[in-house]
């Protein structure tokens, strides 16, 4: 067994102290008040009983921060961190799955694409991964408008050039000839292909249309909320290659998904086979993942024409090239975006953590559940979407004659997630002993975790790990 997923011994007296945690009274309930991760046992540190550990990767919005109530949160960053986390939240950090303590509940990743968190990998061990749907677009958006700009008119080569005369004191002398090395075009009337018409995507399809641009665009999965936002006259291509074909701009909004078109995968999807359909000019706009497109692929386009690439991601070929133009990642780097994304991903978790729901995840089933009323005992459970396993659930809280009050059973591709609200008290005055209960379930074939939302805040989580059981 290794250190991460060593077990930790119940604390009777925490079990005392859950109903003044967590504000009801179970006193005559046996609650499964255990501990959970490798570095509570000195029960120190942030991660204090009765209190949810929230740590982070990256510097994330205070203003977020603060949806989380410091008397049932304790908040840190990762780094440094001497207590298990229950929940994590990220920007662009790159998640290894060394840095998820047993603990960890749910991750959420402040912002829209997820490619730099194993999300496979957190599906398969029963981990929610969610994400800011459109949090954070109208700042990208911007930014590609702002891409449209320079990509039209060479602004960034004009005012490098001033600089170098500044410093010869030759501005004044040489600015109205020297004016004729950066001419430019409008952008009224040209047209922008969108590839990817989502949150982003769809913004700039409709802003390109009030500067006067055609816009054209591509998207296999395109959704009926943002199919409302595109401009009326916009054109629907059935391919990339068909969309980019004419376009004089081209802006990528689509997400990065590890391996190639044929594979199912979006890496290096901008290759030779669609840049060959590219007009000669035409203003690639990259502000999804650098990632999409092939390097060495632009880097002849670039050299064979008057194209540009425009980005916030590096790359490796393209850099230094004279048509390039490369920002750091500043696509979602205002201070709105900031603050909006880091706000609904600590809503988002809260709603996990505290009541069950599920909402904006990657990889889970969105789940609505109602209130639950005082005295009902909630159990979540997240098994493999195998047959029999709800069957085998109910069967061990059958066995045990409790009420069911409400159960919720959703799946999405390989999880299943099940919510099931007992009436404890009414049926046995509180002496079901809901430790035995979740062990029990927790060990079913296909059960992979399972939490009981009573008690103590930050207990009562349980894994079932390769047939090892931790709590
Ligand atoms: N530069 C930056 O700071 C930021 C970059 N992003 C990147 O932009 C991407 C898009 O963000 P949102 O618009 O908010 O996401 P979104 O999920 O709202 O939209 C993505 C769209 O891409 C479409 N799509 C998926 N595969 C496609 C394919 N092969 N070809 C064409 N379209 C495809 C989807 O159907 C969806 O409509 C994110 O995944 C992320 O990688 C997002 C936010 C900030
Ligand atoms: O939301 C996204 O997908 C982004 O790329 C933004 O990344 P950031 O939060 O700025 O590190």
């Amino acid at each position: 067994m290794s250190a991460l997923i060593r077990s930790v011994a119940r604390n009777v007296a925490l079990r005392r102290s859950a109903a003044s945690a967590s504000g009801r009274s179970f006193s005559s309930i046996e609650v499964d008040h255990y501990t959970s991760g490798k570095r509570n046992e000195g029960q120190g540190g942030a991660s204090q009983p009765g209190k949810y550990a929230i740590q982070t990767f990256n510097k994330i919005s205070p203003i977020g921060l603060a949806r989380f109530p410091e008397d049932i949160y304790s908040v840190q960053p990762a780094e440094g961190a001497e207590s298990p986390a229950h929940a994590l939240l990220l920007r662009s950090h790159k998640l290894q799955e060394t840095e998820i303590d047993v603990s960890v509940r749910a991750i959420a990743r402040c912002g829209a694409g997820t490619n730099n968190v194993p999300v496979a990998r957190m599906t398969e061990i029963g981990i929610p991964v969610f994400n800011t749907p459109g949090a954070n677009a109208n700042a990208v958006k911007e930014l590609i408008l702002c891409g449209l700009f320079l990509g039209s008119r060479r602004v960034v080569d004009g005012i490098n050039h001033m600089k170098k005369l500044g410093q010869q004191g030759l501005a004044k002398e040489r600015v109205e000839k020297d004016k004729a090395m950066f001419g430019g075009r409008e952008l009224k009337g040209k047209t922008l292909a969108v590839v990817g018409l989502g949150h982003i995507g769809a913004g700039a399809a409709r802003d390109a249309t009030a500067l006067g641009m055609n816009v054209q665009g591509y998207d296999p999965g395109l959704n009926v909320e943002s199919a409302l936002k595109l401009p009326r006259d916009m054109k629907l291509a059935d391919s990339i290659a068909s969309s980019v074909t004419n376009a004089d701009y081209i802006s990528l909004n689509m997400p990065y998904i590890k391996g190639t078109p044929e594979e199912g995968g979006t890496h290096g999807i901008i290759g030779r086979d669609v840049l060959a359909h590219f007009k000669q000019d035409a203003v690639l706009l990259n502000f999804a993942r650098g990632e999409l497109v092939d390097s060495s692929a632009m880097k002849e386009f670039l050299d064979s024409g008057n194209g540009r690439y425009i980005s916030d991601f590096p790359d490796d070929e393209c850099w230094d090239h004279p048509n390039a133009i490369l920002l750091p990642h500043l696509g979602a780097s205002t201070e709105e975006a900031e603050d909006q994304a880091a706000a609904m991903a600590a809503d988002t978790i809260r709603e996990y953590i505290e009541r069950g729901n599920i909402r904006n995840s990657v990889n889970f089933p969105t789940t609505q559940l109602s209130e639950r009323g005082e005295d009902i005992i909630r159990i979540s459970v997240i098994n493999k979407n195998i047959p029999g396993c709800l069957a085998k659930i109910t069967s061990c809280i059958g066995e045990m004659d409790v009420n069911i009050v409400q159960q919720i059973n959703q799946s999405r591709g390989e999880i299943a997630y099940n919510v099931i609200d007992l009436d404890v008290k009414t049926d046995h005055e509180g002496k079901v002993n809901l430790t035995k209960l979740q062990r029990e379930i927790t060990m079913l074939d296909g059960v992979l975790s399972s939490r009981i939302l009573s008690g103590i805040r930050g207990a009562g989580y349980a894994r079932n790990i390769d047939g090892d059981y931790h709590v």
